[in-house]
């Protein structure tokens, strides 16, 4: 591992010290950070957060006449640094960039200009982005940020539920990104509560009593549908490399680091705040990359993928067990933070972005697309279930990164929601004769057959060791 790092460093010739102070070359910075919000929502969710852009027009208040009973979050972790393995790829196509021997032109040629990439530190690589870690002290879009100002949101949103409801615990599964962003989410809440850190074990070895089903799940095949996520066309790719290598002669980029490119981009963004390289993209090229993201998510670990139902049922499952035992419990509230594909498994078995239409590869499906997967796993993440009552009558709803987006078929209660009944019902259908445990082969990993930790972390106290991936 040291050796790897050494090799790595050397290829890409990185800096070890990190500034906290604005150096000369990120002066520009201050003037250019929030002028890319625009493009963060073609970004495949690797940059950072923003609100779900189609809100319908509903608030996310309570509606009035009706009081809060239960509240759930199921929330991916905040803006991070790329993973070691996406870092590797960009460290590769930035050493072409930085050994290629003349002057850049066009788009490129701000490496010309005291440029230095924004890996500055490897083990930065599956982090959170900080404050402390940021390639510079003005950088907004930190996962540290994201996840106090949400806590600060979640504050503001429900200060008369959580007037009675200071004392709960709080889940991340057990990567130390996710961990964090719970716990800057909670040192954000103050000290008027008093919340316990349970860290749930994301091993395969901790089979369905899970935060993350999807390291529990080794039937789940990534080239199952690669058939047709790999027959999207490479044409927009090929026209941007042919473009740079036009401008810069001599300069051989490849289809592959065309693609490392927007990677590149999204996640200098989660630790500058800005990234010239964002700005090597038309707008056409970003559709295409994002709409390629799409098929991929939704043939992976969405609604193409008849598996998916089985993975998300397991937390689905959980939910709607809390949700039918509120009165019952003494806990409120229910707060848990994962990883990007676990919420979007979850989200598929709920149905919420499901439009029973088929993602088609051959072309972009501008009227009729609804699964936008960057819209609701971007960086931070959160998709609320709201348990309300108005008039002793109960109802659900969903709010997902600020909207709240109703379920197609039940939306006839206040403020959008589902009776609480109706809905129970409705969940019944989505989850009938779905096994995580079986569907996924658990057992040839674990002989843990369901989820307690939400009934059981008082007696169980969990604090699995945390993981750098
Ligand atoms: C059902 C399922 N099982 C296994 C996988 C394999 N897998 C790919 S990414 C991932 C979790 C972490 O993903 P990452 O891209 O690091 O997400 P982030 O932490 O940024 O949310 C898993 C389990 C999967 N995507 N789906």
């Amino acid at each position: 591992m040291w050796l790897e790092n050494n090799m790595l460093m050397a290829l890409a010739g990185l800096y070890t010290a990190h500034a906290l102070s604005i150096p000369k070359k990120y002066k520009a910075d201050v003037k250019n950070i929030g002028t890319q919000e625009h493009i963060f929502p073609y970004l495949a969710g690797s940059g950072p957060y923003f609100s779900y852009p189609n809100d319908y027009g509903i608030s996310a208040d309570t509606p009035s006449g009706c009081e809060i009973s239960q509240i759930q979050l199921l929330a991916r972790h905040g803006e991070r640094y790329p993973s070691k393995s996406k870092g590797k790829k960009l460290l590769k196509t930035w050493n072409t960039l930085q050994h290629f021997p003349y002057q850049f032109n066009g788009s490129l040629s701000f490496i010309d200009d005291d440029y230095e990439f924004f890996i500055q530190d490897l083990d930065n690589l599956e982090m959170e982005t900080t404050t402390e870690n940021s390639v510079n002290a003005i950088n907004p879009y930190t996962g540290e940020m994201d996840a106090k100002k949400h806590a600060q949101e979640f504050l503001a949103q429900y200060a008369d539920f959580l007037e009675d409801n200071r004392e709960f615990a709080v889940f991340a599964a057990s990567s130390q990104r996710v961990h964090d962003t719970a716990q800057f989410f909670i040192d954000s809440l103050g000290d008027k509560f008093n919340i316990s850190l349970q860290v749930v074990s994301e091993e395969p070895s901790a089979g369905a009593n899970t935060l993350s089903p999807g390291y529990s799940c080794p039937a789940w095949n990534p080239d199952e549908y690669e058939d047709i996520i790999g027959s999207y066309s490479t044409t927009y790719l090929k026209a941007i490399a042919e473009r740079l290598n036009r401008e810069n002669s001599g300069l051989n980029l490849t289809v592959t680091d065309a693609y490392n490119l927007f990677d590149w981009c999204a996640f200098e963004l989660n630790a500058r705040g800005y990234s010239e390289i964002c700005d090597v993209f038309s707008p056409e090229e970003l559709i295409h990359y994002s709409y390629y993201d799409d098929l991929t998510a939704y043939y992976e670990d969405g609604p193409g993928y008849p598996l998916i139902q089985a993975v998300g049922a397991l937390y689905f499952n959980a939910s709607i067990k809390l949700l039918q035992q509120s009165e019952q419990l003494d806990q409120k509230v229910w707060l848990s933070f994962t990883h990007d594909t676990d919420i979007l498994n979850y989200l598929t078995t709920v149905g919420l972005f499901d439009d029973e239409k088929k993602l088609d590869p051959s072309y972009i499906p501008f009227r009729n697309h609804v699964f936008h997967k960057s819209w609701f796993i971007p960086q931070g993440a959160r998709v609320y279930t709201q348990k309300y009552r108005c008039s002793n009558e109960s109802y659900i709803r969903y709010v997902v990164n600020d909207a709240v987006i109703p379920l197609e078929n039940c939306s006839d209660g206040p403020g959008f929601s589902c009776e609480a009944n109706k809905f129970y019902k409705y969940a019944e259908n989505r989850t009938a004769n779905q096994d995580f445990y079986q569907s996924c082969n658990v057992s040839s990993v674990s002989n843990i057959t369901e989820l307690t930790f939400f009934w059981d972390w008082n007696t169980t106290h969990y604090n699995a060791t945390l993981l750098k991936e």
